[in-house]
């Protein structure tokens, strides 16, 4: 704009001076006329001069325009000459932009593989870690090992001694009768002694076979890194780094195209069994065809099969839970335990839920259903059923969704509805309809509680003639106080024959000639029949403990058996537990404190105390639990100057009242908290937040909390019954081996027995704070993952299945 005032400008003062230059002629003119002037008047001449001297003072000023505008013109040329700089100055900085952005490219690069450098360097780190944690667990078992066979050396060494006395207490056996009493007691001794040996030759062994199995672990670990970083996989080698999601819908999609009748039995049958071993053909092909239609998959994927032979099990579970999507109790966890611990030994595990509409939908992963359905069979009609497919937890899973005007399982509850014995003899039989009309054949029906007992009987009487005839039937009582007994008429719903069941022998219940026991049932009817600890399972074969099945489970103790069960370690893991206001591990505990400070201030309870012991209780609110033992530990911990919380809930109307009393009498307490409802999240806070965990049972086939306690480095208080009885031990009680030690135990379920262990559970805690973190230390290192328990599932399995198959015509 300036340049163009400034041409404007300098065409005016040219102008100008056209006009000053033509000015100037005519004053020449004049000039020349007044030098010889015209012969006319002296007026004209004084005019002429007056106008030469107004020309004059124009032309002055004129001039001086044209110098001021010299001037200006000189000003915009020094203007221009600055532009130009600027210019020059501007290119120059553009190209050194466009150098920076090349510099920048190039380090955008370099980040990009330095985050890729950070992820294989923390993989490596995991990896390490976990080799790391197999070395420690192992050294630890060695160790234990040889302190178990110190005190071995130990009791033989004194057992010696004994007998040398007795040989010389028998010289004089006659003579007195002091050394005759002498001499039994002696004998006495050298019984409980050698009791002991034997018990510990036990332990030892089973030390060794853990350290061995640990050392064999570790060796594994160890040869699968190196190879992996010596080798690019071959085309052979089983694809190991993907998740088990992926797999399991593979498997499902497979299973999907079968149902839907997009492919035969025999091809869905190879497809899976590649699946299940993890073929890197079928990935590869996955891969390829990932993004074409399903028809251009599905020819993909059968020019693929072949029928190679399996050496693991085909195992499915049929159950009324499954943590996290339909959890109650302990069942929901085993199922999702084990199936992911055989899984991981290399089973093919499937599971078949009902489809609740309470589930906690956001934990299936490519939840989809089926474009068909299975029809199956209820008081004397065909019902459709709807199949829905996804994964939950790295497991496939089949969810049933009954077209049956009752809405079964659209209840808002899993159970507690008056109809529960039609709802689940219905799903029972819907599950062995899927399996059998998609054409399965699994080695083992693993089917839990009463509510999926009735695949026992089903599967022999109906099923196996039909033609789903491969398995053996597995059958797991959680829990046999609760057996869904119902009048003998109901069980014709599901196609049993009442007259043929109702028999003291088969299905008839103890109390009644007119009631039929699911759970009897499937004792009777099952290949395998488990409970879920080994105390547990001595404690039902008694008039006492059994209620009602002790004879029955008797008869059939050749197949019955106590497996303890184990917890989930990768979703109870407080070193990677997301619920968690801290991490913390066995080697580090300062999360743990946070976590307590956390949930205190969460809960508006007192701070002020850090060392003030924490007691914490998780649990369903029914009798089993002990609810009066839990009731007076609360008012007892608080007179031993502690603080205790309570999460749970009660499906018994009584009991509910009287915990919502205790609830609002504590409402503003600074030192206890009830929370009567069902929250995970909360759970986990308060096992990482509790010092000590109780858990009074009057009978617990098995308890998972303990372990969870312990796994959080909460110190368990525990009644010894059941499960509780096979994994906490008292660290007073001296004849227990001092690596056993890990809580406190009573026997007497009534308040004196608790009062005991409390007690003594706050002295310890008080006294020697150093000695409660080792303590702590230890019951977090100890292991109560699947894995063991797993291992003797699969070995029932496997006798079952290998006795099958050596005598073809027995059932
Ligand atoms: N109110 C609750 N909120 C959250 N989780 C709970 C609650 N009550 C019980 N649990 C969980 O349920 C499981 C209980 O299993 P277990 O000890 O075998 O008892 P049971 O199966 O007899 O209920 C544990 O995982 C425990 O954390």
């Amino acid at each position: 704009m300036k340049l163009a005032e400034t041409d404007e400008r300098i065409k005016t003062a040219a102008q100008e001076k056209v006009r000053v230059e033509l000015l100037e002629e005519q004053l020449e003119k004049l000039r020349q006329e007044m030098v010889s002037p015209p012969p006319e008047s002296d007026g004209y001449v004084l005019a002429l001069s007056k106008e030469i001297e107004t020309l004059k003072i124009e032309n002055l000023s004129l001039r001086n325009d044209i110098e001021t505008l010299k001037s200006k013109l000189e000003s915009v040329e020094n203007t221009d000459e600055r532009v130009v700089v600027l210019e020059k100055e501007c290119s120059g900085l553009e190209s050194s932009v466009k150098d920076l952005e090349s510099k920048l490219l190039v380090s955008q690069e370099d980040v990009s593989k330095l985050s890729s450098l950070k992820t294989e360097c923390s993989d490596l780190w995991t990896k390490v870690e976990s080799l790391q944690l197999l070395l420690d667990r192992a050294t630890k078992q060695a160790e234990q090992a040889v302190l178990v066979l110190q005190q071995n050396q130990d009791f033989k060494s004194r057992v010696e001694k004994i007998e040398e006395s007795l040989k010389e207490a028998n010289v004089y056996k006659e003579s007195s009768e002091k050394i005759q009493q002498y001499n039994e007691l002696m004998q006495d001794k050298v019984e409980l002694l050698e009791e002991r040996l034997e018990k510990s030759d036990a332990e030892i062994f089973s030390y060794v076979q853990l350290y061995q199995e640990s050392i064999k672990e570790f060796q594994e670990t160890l040869e699968r890194l190196k190879e992996e970083s010596n080798r690019k996989e071959p085309r052979d080698e089983p694809v190991d780094d993907m998740p088990w999601d992926y797999w399991s819908r593979l498997l499902l999609t497979v299973d999907g195209w079968l149902l839907e009748k997009k492919i035969g039995s025999d091809d869905a049958e190879s497809l899976r069994e590649m699946v299940w071993k993890k073929d890197r053909r079928i990935h590869d092909t996955y891969i390829d065809v990932k993004d074409k239609s399903e028809r251009d998959a599905i020819s993909a994927f059968l020019k693929l099969v072949s029928s190679p032979t399996s050496q693991g099990l085909y195992v499915v579970h049929i159950a009324a839970e499954m943590a996290p999507v339909a959890k109650v109790g302990g069942l929901g966890d085993v199922v999702a335990g084990l199936g992911k611990a055989l899984q991981r030994r290399g089973h093919l595990v499937e599971i078949i839920l009902p489809k609740y509409d309470c589930m906690q939908y956001d934990r299936v992963r490519d939840l989809r259903a089926l474009d068909t359905v299975v029809e199956s069979y209820f008081d004397g009609k065909l019902y459709k059923n709807k199949i829905w497919i996804g994964t939950v937890e790295g497991l496939p899973v089949h969810f049933i969704e009954p077209q049956h005007p009752s809405k079964f399982f659209w209840r808002g509850q899993f159970y507690g509805e008056k109809d529960d014995f039609k709802r689940f003899s219905y799903f029972s039989r819907a599950a062995l309809e899927l399996l059998l009309q998609s054409g399965k054949k699994p080695d083992i029906i693993h089917c839990h509680d009463w509510q999926t007992a009735f695949v026992a009987p089903l599967y022999w009487d109906l099923y196996a003639p039909k033609g789903l005839d491969s398995a053996r039937i597995c059958f797991t009582c959680h829990n046999f106080e609760y057996q869904g007994t119902s009048s003998a008429s109901d069980l014709g719903s599901c196609g049993l024959d009442v007259n043929q069941l109702n028999r003291p022998d088969r299905m008839q219940d103890h109390s009644s000639g007119d009631r039929v026991n699911p759970v009897k049932g499937a004792i009777i009817f099952s290949n395998i029949v488990t409970t879920v600890s080994p105390t547990y399972a001595q404690e039902v074969r008694t008039s006492e403990g059994g209620k009602g099945l002790h004879s029955t489970l008797n008869s059939n103790s050749k197949k019955f058996i106590g497996i303890l069960n184990g917890i989930d370690t990768d979703s109870w893991n407080p070193a990677t537990d997301p619920f968690l206001k801290a991490q913390f591990n066995a080697r580090d505990l300062q999360g743990k404190e946070e976590n307590k400070y956390a949930l205190r201030k969460q809960l508006g309870l007192s701070s002020a105390e850090s060392r003030r012991p924490l007691v914490g209780c998780i649990t369903r609110l029914v009798p089993q639990k002990g609810v009066h033992l839990i009731r007076h530990a609360i008012y007892r911990a608080l007179e031993l100057g502690g603080q205790f919380v309570l999460l749970g809930s009660s499906p018994v109307p009584h009991i509910q009242r009287e915990f919502e009393g205790i609830e609002q009498q504590f409402k503003s307490h600074d030192h206890v908290r009830l929370l009567l409802k069902y929250d995970e999240a909360l759970s986990h806070s308060i096992y990482a937040a509790s010092d000590m965990f109780i858990i009074p049972s009057i009978f617990e086939p098995c308890g998972l909390t303990q372990m969870i306690a312990m796994r959080y480095g909460s110190i368990p208080i525990a009644r010894k019954t059941g499960g509780l009885n096979d994994s906490v031990f008292d660290i007073d009680d001296d004849t227990i081996p001092t690596q056993f030690q890990n809580g406190f135990a009573f026997q007497t379920a009534d308040e004196q027995g608790l009062n005991y262990a409390l007690e003594r559970a706050f002295n310890h805690y008080k006294k020697d704070e150093e000695k409660w973190m080792r303590l702590m230390e230890k019951v977090m290192s100890i292991d109560f993952s699947w894995a063991s328990s797993a291992t003797q599932y699969e070995e029932l399995y496997t006798r079952s299945v290998a006795k099958a198959r050596a005598s073809p015509n027995r059932t």
